[in-house]
């Protein structure tokens, strides 16, 4: 078990609520993809954030990117990056121009579909290029820029006859490698990483993960991946933080995860991913998750779950530390047993 102590702090999430406010037909509907959510990020840390699709994982990170356009709007809550010793900043009260001189170079983000990053008409240098000039024209001369290119991608152990190329002569897991490439190209502190490998099959999911995990051990940065898939997260993730409903119920090393979870929620998700021999029924979960613009009272898993009593129905459960940094919001976990 890694201990934490303050001073590897990075970014600390503090009661974020950040909703979308659509109107329709005259009325006002606000969805709560992420209601009331604290939780703390590390220096020199792989943190994976699982839950199904619809529970909040890509709005979180477009929070903690500071990627927010309506009908996204942050009611409440900081997110507090701290740069040196006991020196932070609130994102969310930044302006534009400063969000910008963050971006790429203490905070980056790999995006879901590499097709939407890598131009289908400019070979990749060029996109390269114009990437850099589009952020950092000033800092770097033209000769420079190719020798930083290139080497960047040695150090990544790319190729580098790919930047004669056009996107659609690499092959899908060449291609994510190519925009990890360039998201980490002026060395970020965080990498946020939106389900990276959800369009690659299985063999070339691992090749793209193996380079996310060289590159948080070489740069000892720190990497958040966004995936639905547990057994992504059993590979890559150090820490991982379940979502559901817009809320974070469980959050503990991977150990822990996998052989304690304490979250019913959780429970599910880790019994359905597939072991070796094991022949055992696996049981779905029941119900569909709650709708995030009329979500139910107190617990929000309450409605699926087979410990279910009153008092879930009544009050919302904190998420509250249970040792051996292990948080989980339940209301029958207490002293890490349900
Ligand atoms: N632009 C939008 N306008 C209104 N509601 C939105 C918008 N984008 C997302 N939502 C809603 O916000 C909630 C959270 O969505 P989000 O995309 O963050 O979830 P997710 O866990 O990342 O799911 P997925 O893996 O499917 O992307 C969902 O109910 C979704 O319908």
């Amino acid at each position: 078990m890694m201990s934490r102590d303050s001073k590897d702090l990075l970014v600390d999430v503090d009661n974020l609520k950040a909703y979308y406010v659509t109107r329709l037909y005259g009325i006002n509907r606000i969805v709560k993809a992420v209601d009331n959510v604290s939780f703390e990020i590390y220096k020199n840390e792989i943190l994976g954030i699982a839950g199904e699709s619809g529970c909040g994982k890509s709005t979180l990170l477009k929070v903690l990117l500071r990627i927010i356009k309506p009908p996204l709007f942050v009611y409440d809550g900081s997110v507090n990056y701290f740069l040196q010793d006991k020196e932070y900043i609130n994102i969310i009260s930044l302006g534009e121009e400063e969000i910008k001189s963050l971006r790429w170079k203490l905070m980056s983000y790999i995006p879901q579909g590499s097709m939407n990053v890598l131009n289908p008409v400019r070979k990749i240098k060029n996109t390269f290029r114009d990437f850099i000039k589009e952020h950092f024209k000033e800092e770097f001369e033209e000769v420079n820029i190719n020798k930083l290119i290139k080497e960047h991608l040695e150090s990544l152990g790319l190729p580098s006859e790919v930047l004669d190329l056009y996107p659609h002569q690499l092959s899908g897991g060449m291609k994510q490698r190519v925009t990890i490439a360039l998201s980490t190209l002026f060395k970020p502190k965080i990498i946020f990483a939106d389900e990276p490998t959800t369009a690659l099959d299985v063999i070339v999911q691992r090749g793209v993960l193996q380079l996310l995990k060289k590159i948080q051990r070489e740069e000892k940065n720190t990497i958040v991946i966004v995936s639905h898939d547990m057994g992504i997260h059993a590979y890559v993730s150090q820490r991982i933080a379940i979502m559901y409903a817009g809320k974070i119920i469980e959050i503990a090393d991977k150990r822990e995860i996998y052989t304690n979870p304490l979250h019913p929620y959780t429970k599910y998700l880790i019994n359905s991913l597939p072991r070796i021999g094991d022949k055992s029924y696996k049981a779905s979960i029941p119900g569909t998750p709650p709708s995030l613009a009329n979500p139910p009272m107190g617990c929000r898993f309450h409605e699926r779950c087979p410990e279910a009593q009153n008092v879930c129905r009544e009050q919302e459960p904190l998420l509250e530390d249970v040792g051996n940094n292990h948080k989980v919001a339940c209301h029958f976990v207490k002293g890490g047993k349900l």
